[in-house]
């Protein structure tokens, strides 16, 4: 198993926001955590990439308990995200941007650029214009090609959809997918479960800080409780 979190719980100084999770992935696929908004699913994330401490459980990568690691010597043992909000660099340019996912590893960088200039060729075109003047799928794409920079063994994704344009939604879920099947392991965080259990193996439920539900991606977009409640399907909750 490439990655697993056992039995984690996180807090907001006395909020648990996350009470006894586990979750496992495993190399080469992409796993998809959904669920209503406040379940859980971006502490998850920040709590992977060391942005939030454990007060319980562990975390292992390849084996090894990094549950106390430095969030930047993560990225450099593989661990690779592209957060919400974009969080790129509006007043550098898209090559720049680029090359700062890249700034603390060794390797051959220009190789990495061109292949990511490969997966985003809107990122080709605009490679000299400032971050800050993209539009926000242009950003979201360049949060990802910064990822990718970071050569990661797992690429986390907290709501790539997040303010896009249905068009630009699918395109963005089809470059993940390419992404995954060019090796990398993917975890994805989704509000848009519809478009992410598409493109998911497996996927985890999450609600109130825990997981409720988990399965196979094809078999939840077939289950009836969970096209109720997170796929449009009316009533809102519980699993
Ligand atoms: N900085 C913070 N301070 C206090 N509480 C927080 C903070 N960030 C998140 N929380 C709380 O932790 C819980 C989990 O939040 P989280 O953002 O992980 O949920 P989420 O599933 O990603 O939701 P969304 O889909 O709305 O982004 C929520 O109850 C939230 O209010």
């Amino acid at each position: 198993m490439l990655l697993e979190i056992k039995d984690i719980h996180v807090h907001y100084g006395k909020i648990a926001a996350i009470k006894g999770l586990s979750v496992d992935v495993d190399e080469g696929e992409i796993v998809t955590l959904i669920g209503a908004n406040g379940a859980g699913k971006s502490t998850t994330l920040k709590t992977i990439s060391g942005l939030r401490p454990l007060s319980a459980g562990k975390i292992l990568f390849g084996g090894r308990d990094i549950s106390k690691v430095a969030g930047h010597k993560r990225v450099l043992m593989g661990i690779g995200q592209a957060p919400e909000g974009r969080g790129i660099f509006p007043g550098m340019t898209v090559t720049e941007n680029l090359f700062m996912g890249a700034y603390a590893r060794k390797g051959n960088v220009d190789k990495d650029l061109a292949e990511v200039f490969d997966l985003f060729p809107r990122l080709a075109e605009r490679k000299s214009q400032a971050g800050g003047t993209m539009s926000g799928g242009e950003q979201q794409m360049l949060a990802i090609g910064r990822a990718l920079m970071t050569q990661p063994k797992v690429l986390l994704l907290d709501e790539p959809s997040m303010g896009l344009a249905p068009k630009l939604i699918q395109q963005i879920f089809s470059i993940i997918e390419e992404i995954n099947r060019r090796g990398t392991t993917v975890l994805l965080v989704e509000q848009n479960a519809q478009q992410a259990l598409q493109i998911a193996h497996r996927a985890y439920v999450l609600e109130t800080g825990s997981v409720v539900k988990s399965s196979d991606a094809r078999s939840l977009l077939d289950d009836p409780q969970v096209r109720a409640a997170y796929l449009g399907g009316g009533a809102e909750s519980a699993i």
